[in-house]
This record gives C-alpha cells, structure tokens and sequence, in this order.
C-alpha cells in the first residue's frame, strides 16, 4: 500500500490550530495535530513531508515558554512558523524576537518584499493578512531573509530557501487573511511537495480500519441523536463492525414536535438501515431532574450525566459493552473548552458535560476533529441521503437550552408549537436550505398584552436564525419581513401562552447559537 502524505501541525497553545490542520486538509493533504510536548523521535517516526509550528499565546523570549528541541530544523524537512511558531524559530536560530510598542491586531495590509518566494507564489504585491501579536521579531536568524513587512511590524514573513525554513507572522489560516490559503497551499504542495491526494474517502476508510483495529468483536453502543454527527457516526461504525453494534436514541422530552417518531422512522426496524435500533423514553425522569433548576451550565450538566446513566442502563441490558460512540465533533470541545488553551463557553453535554465516573471502557468519537461541514462531506461519502446530511444541527440538551430558566412540561409544549409554526413557514418560503440554524426559544420574560379586550399576561418567543459555515462564528440571517410577520401571527394566534415575538438579530460573537 503507498504510505500515506502526513503534514504535522504542532500545538503551542494557539486559537486557531484546528483551523490550520483544516485548511491543509484542504489542499488534500492529511494532516494531524500534536502537542509540543511530542517527542521528536516520534515526530520523525511518522516521516512528515512538512511541520507546521502554531501560534500561542506566550511569548518565546520567556523562560518558562513552550519550547521544541532544535534538532527539528536540522531534519531537511520543511518547517512553516506561524506567529508565536515564526517567534520560536527566530528565537531559537540566533535572531531575536522583541515586546514591540504597539500591538498589532485584526486586518493589516501586508507589503511582499521578495515576489518570487515560493510562499508567495501567485499571492498580491499587497496583500490583506491577519495579525495577532504584542511581540515582533526584531532581527532575523543568520541564513534568514525578510519576505514582507507591514507599516509597523518590519519582519512580517522571512525565509531560509536553503535550509526549508519558513517564518509567518500572522495568520494564513484565519479567512480575514484574503490569499492565506494560496499560501498555505504553496507551502505544503510547492514547498513540501505533497501530491495532494488525500480526500475524505481516505478519512471514512482510515476510520473504519482504525474502529475494526480497536473494537475487535467487542460490543460497541452508539449515543444516536438523528442529527447529522452521530447518524455519521452510527452509518460508519455499522459498515465497520455490523452487528456488534447497537445505537440508543434516548427521547428526554426536550425534542422538536414529533421529532421522536421521525427519528425512529429512520433508524428503526421500517427504515433503511439495518441497525439494533432502541429507543428509550426518558421524559419524565429528566422533567424531574430538572425540575427547579435554571442556571444554564447545572442545566446542562443534569442533561449530559442523564443521558450517560440512560446509556449505561442499555448497555447493562445488552451486556459486556466496552464502548460508548458518540458523535461529538470538533467545535464542540472547543466551546467545552477542552481545545488546547481556550476558554470554557459552554459544556457541551457530551464534551464538558459528562459526568467525572463513565462506565463504558472507552468513548469512541471518530469524528472529533472535523468542522461540520467536514462532517457532511464524510455523511454523503457514506451514502446517507441528502436530506439527512443537510439537516440542521439540533443540540443534545435540545429543548432544555432553548427554554431559559427552568424547564416544565407546558414551557416544552410552549416552545414546541412556535418552534413547528417557524419551522413551516421558513420551509414554505423556501429559506429552509439556506439557513443555517433557525429555531424558537422561549424566554423566561412574561409581558402584558391585549388580545380579545382581555389582558393578557404571557412569555415572549424568541426567533433566532444564523448563517454560519463552521458554527464557530456566525451572523443573523436576514428573513423577508413578509415570513417574520406571518410567523408571529400564527404563533401568537395558534399558541396558548405567548403573545409576544421578538427577533434575535445578535451575531456569534458577542452571542453565541443557542441561549444556553
Ligand atoms: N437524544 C439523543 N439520544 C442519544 N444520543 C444523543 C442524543 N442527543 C445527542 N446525542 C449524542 O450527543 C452527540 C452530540 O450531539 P449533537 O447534537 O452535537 O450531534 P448530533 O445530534 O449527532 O448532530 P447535530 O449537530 O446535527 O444535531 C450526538 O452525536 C450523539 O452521540
Ligand atoms: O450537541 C450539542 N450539545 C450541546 O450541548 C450544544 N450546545 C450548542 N450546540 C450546538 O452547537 C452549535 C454552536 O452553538 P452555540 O453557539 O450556542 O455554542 C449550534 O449548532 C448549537 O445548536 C450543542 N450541540
Ligand atoms: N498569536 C500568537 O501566536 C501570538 C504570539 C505571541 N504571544 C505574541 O503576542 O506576539
Ligand atoms: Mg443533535
């Protein structure tokens, strides 16, 4: 068999890291991720073809700062320094890297110096990148030239041809850097001289081997949402192992209207997969866990650990099942906060909301590193039909973060309804395709009104709806009036309990999706 092309993206900490290995990935190129505190031997073991250094948020001069051996730079491989990457190389090599007075932050027109870099190949004399730094390399190693540089900053990339040693100062991976990807691509096909043939079939069989590998004719149980992750998952862990596996659908009662019945339609014993499908109606037991509670993280802590007794509960059943699969996938840890040095935003129930003690031997997510629209690529890769692919995303903790505050029966039906009213309507104008998300929350606001000469006093829907590619960021999306107007209408008329609507026009971020 040929031996795989690797390009090695090596984490000191930065925001953008998984963004890095995407883009590479991009160019077809197979890419993984690996601390700083990897190993060199290990690292030279798996025979890259280039070694990407990230950004991170220290500053290299530093005594206590992340480091790597200098032997790296003497393998005869090509090395890209991005950022606090390209500090380390200077530093490291004999230049010298500084506190500069300003710090240099958001677009920022970058001046090329040396047009025919191979870097550079094919990007603009003048080139709009994005920076994102207080030091600044203030000397260049010997053996160094300088590429590029901005109106503040004299050192924005440099290069030692000779040696495969490349130093950027800001950010090609980000996609405010308008020609970044050109110059990623020419430093990992032009440069490192992959032949670019890596596709995401490759991803869906290296997966499958690699579950075979570790499951052996173990049992396996399948955490199934009917959402676009885990149906992934559940189709690629069924054409690894068959039968071994079985998939649990746990209805919590924070499901859209008749989400439950659609869902097993699908995946149950009349639908097209032949899956050990179990469906498992928990309503009542999560309507009382949660009752009285209503800050949002003990929300959504109560909902993980739920849904991980409920799987244990199966798996007893079932017998000697070794592994959980679940489909978390990449912007999940990082908003869990678990995606090397950023912050906590919110514990996704299946990341950051588990419970500490889990009774399975392994949690098994194959699809972990991959951005949503990654995952959809493996989806239709897998054969899974269109519709099923391009649904959009609903959370774990479903409606339990949609309701603000604490969650009851009659709040669930509340939202329920507005929610299926919006959810016609978008679809009857077409729009349902070219939103992203689109959902009613029901905010814990009461107001008064009059409707029918009556005083009325009652909560407010909240419609949000985002455009967005990786879910990371995201913008209200702009929905004809017309629609806006017929859906509060109908919702104020055909929903006991509400007679307010309100729009969120809040992007992500400062907001983020959901409200909770
Ligand atoms: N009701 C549920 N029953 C069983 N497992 C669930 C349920 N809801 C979520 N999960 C598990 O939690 C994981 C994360 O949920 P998440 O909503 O992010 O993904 P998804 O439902 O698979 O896809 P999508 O993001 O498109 O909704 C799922 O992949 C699945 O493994
Ligand atoms: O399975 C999930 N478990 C969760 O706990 C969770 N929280 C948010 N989301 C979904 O993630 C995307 C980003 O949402 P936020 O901007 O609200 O963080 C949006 O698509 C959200 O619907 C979740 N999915
Ligand atoms: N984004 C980065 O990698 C920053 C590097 C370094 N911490 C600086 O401020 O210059
Ligand atoms: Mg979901």
């Amino acid at each position: 068999m040929m031996k795989k092309e690797l390009v090695i993206v090596l984490d000191f900490g930065g925001q953008y890291n998984q963004l890095v290995a995407r883009r590479v990935r991009e160019c077809n190129v197979y890419c993984e991720i690996y601390s700083y505190k990897t190993d060199l031997e290990k690292i030279k073991a798996m025979n890259p073809k280039g070694i990407i250094l990230t950004g991170g948020p220290n500053s290299c001069y530093e005594a206590d700062s992340p480091t790597y051996s200098k032997e790296l730079f003497e393998l005869g491989i090509p090395v890209l320094g991005l950022c606090y990457g390209a500090q380390l190389m200077m530093h490291m090599l004999g230049g010298k890297v500084e506190k500069a007075d300003a710090r240099e932050y958001g677009k920022t027109e970058v001046i090329i110096d040396k047009t025919d870099s191979k870097i550079f190949e094919g990007v603009s004399p003048k080139t709009i990148c994005w920076m994102s730094h207080f030091d600044y390399i203030s000397k260049v190693a010997p053996g160094f030239e300088i590429t590029s540089h901005t109106e503040n900053c004299p050192c924005a990339s440099a290069e030692n041809v000779a040696e495969n040693l490349y130093a950027i100062q800001f950010h090609p991976e980000v996609l405010h850097t308008q020609e970044g990807t050109k110059m990623l691509y020419n430093f990992v096909r032009n440069i490192c001289g992959c032949a670019g043939d890596w596709r995401m079939d490759s991803f869906v069989e290296d997966q499958i081997k690699a579950i075979r590998e570790k499951v052996g004719d173990g049992k396996v149980l399948c955490a199934l949402s009917g959402g676009v992750d885990s149906s992934v998952a559940a189709v690629l862990l069924s054409k690894a192992i068959g039968n071994q596996l079985t998939c649990v659908f746990v209805d919590h009662g924070l499901l859209r209207k008749n989400e439950g019945d659609e869902v097993e339609a699908v995946f149950g014993p009349e639908g097209p997969y032949e899956l050990n499908f179990i469906r498992v109606n928990a309503q009542e037991r999560y309507y009382s866990k949660l009752k009285g509670v209503t800050e949002p993280e003990a929300k959504r802590k109560i909902i993980g650990e739920e849904f991980i007794r409920v799987f244990e509960e199966e798996a007893k059943k079932i017998g000697a099942v070794d592994f959980l699969v679940q489909g978390t996938i990449y912007p999940d840890v990082v908003e869990s906060g678990l995606g090397g040095e950023s912050a906590v935003i919110k514990s996704h129930h299946n990341v950051g909301g588990l419970p500490d003690h889990v009774d399975f031997k392994e949690i098994i997510e194959p699809l972990r590193d991959l951005f949503k629209d990654e995952v959809r690529k493996a989806g239709l890769e897998l054969g899974i039909p269109e519709n099923l692919v391009f649904r959009q995303p609903f959370p774990g903790p479903g409606l339990g973060i949609r309701i603000i505050g604490e969650v009851t029966a009659d709040k669930v039906r509340i939202v329920q309804d507005a929610d299926a009213i919006y959810r016609e309507e978008i679809a009857k104008a077409g729009l349902d395709r070219e939103i992203g998300q689109y959902f009613a929350a029901l905010t814990n606001m009461r107001s008064v009104g009059v409707m029918g000469d009556e005083r009325t006093y009652d909560y407010a829907i909240a419609l949000r709806a985002v455009n967005t590619i990786d879910f990371m960021t995201a913008e209200s999306a702009q929905i004809p009036y017309e629609v806006l107007n017929k859906v509060m209408s109908r919702i104020i008329n055909e929903v006991r309990g509400v007679n307010r609507v309100m729009y969120d026009l809040t992007s992500k971020p400062p907001g983020t999706i959901e409200f909770e």
